[in-house]
């Protein structure tokens, strides 16, 4: 006897993680209990593998998936065809172990009925934070707490680009070039800079941290695309720096306890931990009752790492499937409302080229007391015929915040909205 795995595309990470099961074949299987068969790899483009044995490659994903396995590994991406054939596959009692976080974000409730009807596994650690051990310790380390807030870099590609708009000056396109050159972007690599990666990640965290069913729809979400030279002197004058945040935290302002989920670029201290997470590396603080505040860093994008995440994985089903018994499955009591951004609580920083005469302050405080947001620092500096404002608020909720800018722009005093951004971290 053995477990035998089918894989579902072989690219990026699907090339690593066949390099890692044949180099490692013997400690697995120590590992499991069991020898692990690789018995099929599907792929597209059939003549484009020369490093995985041609018996083994298919072009009929479903067939391979239909034969005698015992886990599928999905390493396609996409919603369809990867939905329709881990449905079929966790429906026939096959143990699934993918690193797809489009398809958990949109369809985890199918996917998790689909494993319930059977009893098999649904495992995916390869999904948030690429190589960093964390949705695990969310199903399972952190299962007897409870998590208020998950808050950090999810998204690899982003921050290797928004790391050298911030170090060397690089241009954005230069930089995404790179970044796909590394393996880090999606196929499609506007799912990560328009913040839609993050945003399914996002959803993914908060739907385990809150035992509450969200999907990426429900996330508010920006990206980095509008991130220009301008929002990086900004902040830098400021002594912040800009990441592309996901936030996931509970909320319980209203009287009534819900849950918030956001993506988006925020400015956040030079001196804060996430300053320093460079390059494609992710980093994710947990914030639990009892445990307090716990951070997971390392390596978020790239082939070998998430292949790591996805090997683990695989020995965790197999060994399940040797022993008897079952991971986790999905946790939604708590079904919790999500609360729109609108009515969540945030802090911006606003720089405005401004007249230089008497009273022009006192016409922009005067549209922030008008929408109740208080201000935390204001920083003014004068030129000729011009000067600057800076203006970092304190929290408020975001609709008052965005009401407030607004309404700045259209003041004859002000010429310029330069740079307007979210901040994170302590205040000024
Ligand atoms: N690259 C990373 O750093 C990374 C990190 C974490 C998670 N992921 C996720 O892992 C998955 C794979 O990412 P990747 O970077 O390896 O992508 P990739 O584009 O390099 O590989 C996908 C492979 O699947 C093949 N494929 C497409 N349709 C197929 C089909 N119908 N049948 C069989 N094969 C098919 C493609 O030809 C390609 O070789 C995605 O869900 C991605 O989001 C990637
Ligand atoms: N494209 C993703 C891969 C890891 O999920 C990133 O850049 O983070
Ligand atoms: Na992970």
């Amino acid at each position: 006897m053995s477990v035998k795995v089918a894989m579902l595309g072989c690219g990026t990470v699907g090339g690593q993680v066949v390099r890692l099961l044949t180099e490692q074949s013997g400690d697995l299987a120590a590992r499991i209990g069991d020898d692990v068969e690789l018995t099929g790899v599907a792929v597209r483009r059939p003549n484009r593998h020369p490093d995985v044995p041609a018996h083994l490659i298919t072009t009929d994903a479903a067939a391979l998936v239909e034969s005698d396995v015992d886990v599928v590994v999905e390493v396609i991406g996409g919603i369809e065809p990867a939905r329709a054939l881990l449905v079929q596959a966790l429906r026939a009692g096959k143990s699934v172990v993918t690193a797809n976080k489009a398809l958990l974000a949109e369809h985890a409730a199918e996917l998790f009925a689909a494993a319930e009807s059977s009893g098999a596994d649904l495992y995916f650690e390869a999904a948030v934070a690429g190589a960093i051990p964390l949705l695990r310790p969310l199903r399972e380390s952190l299962a007897g707490d409870r998590i208020t807030r998950v808050m950090g870099i999810v998204n690899g590609t982003t921050n290797y680009i928004l790391s050298e708009m911030d170090s060397s000056g690089a241009g954005y396109a230069e930089t995404l070039d790179e970044a796909s050159r590394l393996g880090y972007a999606e196929a499609d690599p506007t799912a990560d800079v328009d913040g839609y990666d993050a945003a399914s990640k996002a959803a993914i965290l908060a739907s385990i941290a809150f035992h509450t069913r969200v999907t990426a729809a429900q996330v508010y979400r920006e990206g980095i695309s509008s991130v220009t030279p301008a929002d990086v002197a900004a902040a830098r004058a400021l002594g912040r720096t800009i990441k592309l945040l996901a936030i996931c935290e509970r909320v319980d302002s209203e009287g009534a306890e819900a849950v918030a989920v956001r993506v988006h670029p925020a400015m956040i201290p030079r001196t804060h931990p996430l300053a320093g997470v460079g390059g494609a590396f992710n980093a994710v603080f947990v914030e639990a009752d009892a445990a307090g505040s716990l951070m997971f860093y390392g390596q978020g994008a790239g082939g070998a790492p998430t292949a790591s995440a996805v090997l683990g994985d695989l020995v965790a089903v197999a060994r399940n499937r040797v022993v008897g018994g079952r991971g986790p499955g999905e946790s939604s009591y708590a079904a919790l409302p999500v609360r729109p951004i609108s009515r969540v609580d945030t802090r911006y920083h606003i720089s405005l080229d401004v007249a230089d005469r008497a009273g022009v302050l006192s016409s922009v405080a005067s549209v922030f007391a008008e929408h109740d947001v208080s201000i935390a620092a204001v920083r003014q500096q004068g030129r000729t015929d011009d000067a600057s404002l800076v203006i970092v608020t304190h929290s408020a909720p975001d609709e008052a915040l965005r009401s407030t800018v607004d309404k700045i722009a259209g003041l004859p005093v002000v010429h310029d909205v330069v740079s307007v951004m979210r901040v994170e971290g302590e205040e000024q």
